[in-house]
């Protein structure tokens, strides 16, 4: 694994985890419906990412609405919030100034410890099979707290592996964890397998113009995660996210 890794896993587990939160009963939001939501209305459905690191610093709680606000504006079809704080910049308050915009929520942290699960409420929450965690315990874990898992793998192996479990959604990350070299034919060489087990498919990173996003759809995304690019500008999500 990268040494970026190595450092996040590390300052997590000094840190330890945050106060475990409980849940209001309020409805759970569905990443899905809400795809199949944007594509009647003719868009192609974007989980737009709330990722402090592209901007280099941390975020007011005042921007987090900001941004999360023009995401739905513009059509977002989910909002991705990155919560791990040393190397991302982000926090738990973000995720859930961000679910006030009233869109489905994903977690995107680095999830190694169950404990974690229960840091902070969302809709969906990322388990990253590259982190070598028990996925089938965590899929299990993670639904039991009402959160859909979205597993993020890399490979050809890790695919293997998400698609042994129950996920139901599963994220190509077109980004190497190791490396950090992205190239979109990591989605187009990894999506048919996933296509062919029927599970929901999203094309992850990478993504910075109409035509890349075209590109993602044509390869077989049911939704595209876009951050860097949306960071530099919400209202870019009206331009990528046209059919
Ligand atoms: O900024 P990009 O290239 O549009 O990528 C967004 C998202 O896919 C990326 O932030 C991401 C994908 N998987 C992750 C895992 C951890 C942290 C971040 C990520």
């Amino acid at each position: 694994m990268h040494s970026l890794i190595d450092g996040i896993l590390e300052a997590s587990r000094a840190r330890g985890p945050a106060a475990t939160e409980l849940w209001p009963a309020e409805e759970r939001r569905d990443l899905v419906a809400s795809a199949a939501e944007a594509k009647r209305n003719g868009l192609i459905p974007i989980i737009a990412e709330i990722k402090p690191k592209a901007l280099g610093r941390t975020l007011a709680q005042e921007e987090v609405a900001t941004y999360a606000r023009a995401y739905a504006q513009y059509g977002a079809c989910a909002i991705s919030v990155l919560t791990e704080p040393t190397h991302f910049k982000g926090s738990l308050e973000n995720a859930r100034t961000a679910r006030r915009a009233g869109l489905p929520v994903l977690r995107k942290d680095f999830i190694f410890s169950e404990v974690q699960l229960s840091e902070v409420q969302a809709d969906l929450v990322l388990l990253i099979a590259a982190l070598d965690i028990d996925l089938d315990r965590f899929v299990a874990a993670a639904r039991d707290l009402g959160m859909e898992p979205l597993v993020e793998v890399h490979s050809e192996k890790e695919m293997e592996r998400a698609l042994s479990t129950e996920a139901r959604i599963i994220g190509i990350n077109n980004r190497n964890l190791k490396t950090l070299e992205v190239d979109l034919e990591t989605f187009e060489r990894l999506a048919p397998r996933a296509r062919d087990a029927g599970v929901f498919l999203v094309a992850e990173s990478g993504v910075h113009s109409p035509e890349d996003a075209v590109r993602m759809v044509r390869a077989g995304a049911d939704a595209l995660l876009v951050g860097t690019e949306l960071m530099a500008g919400p209202e870019r999500l009206g331009e990528l996210n046209r059919l």
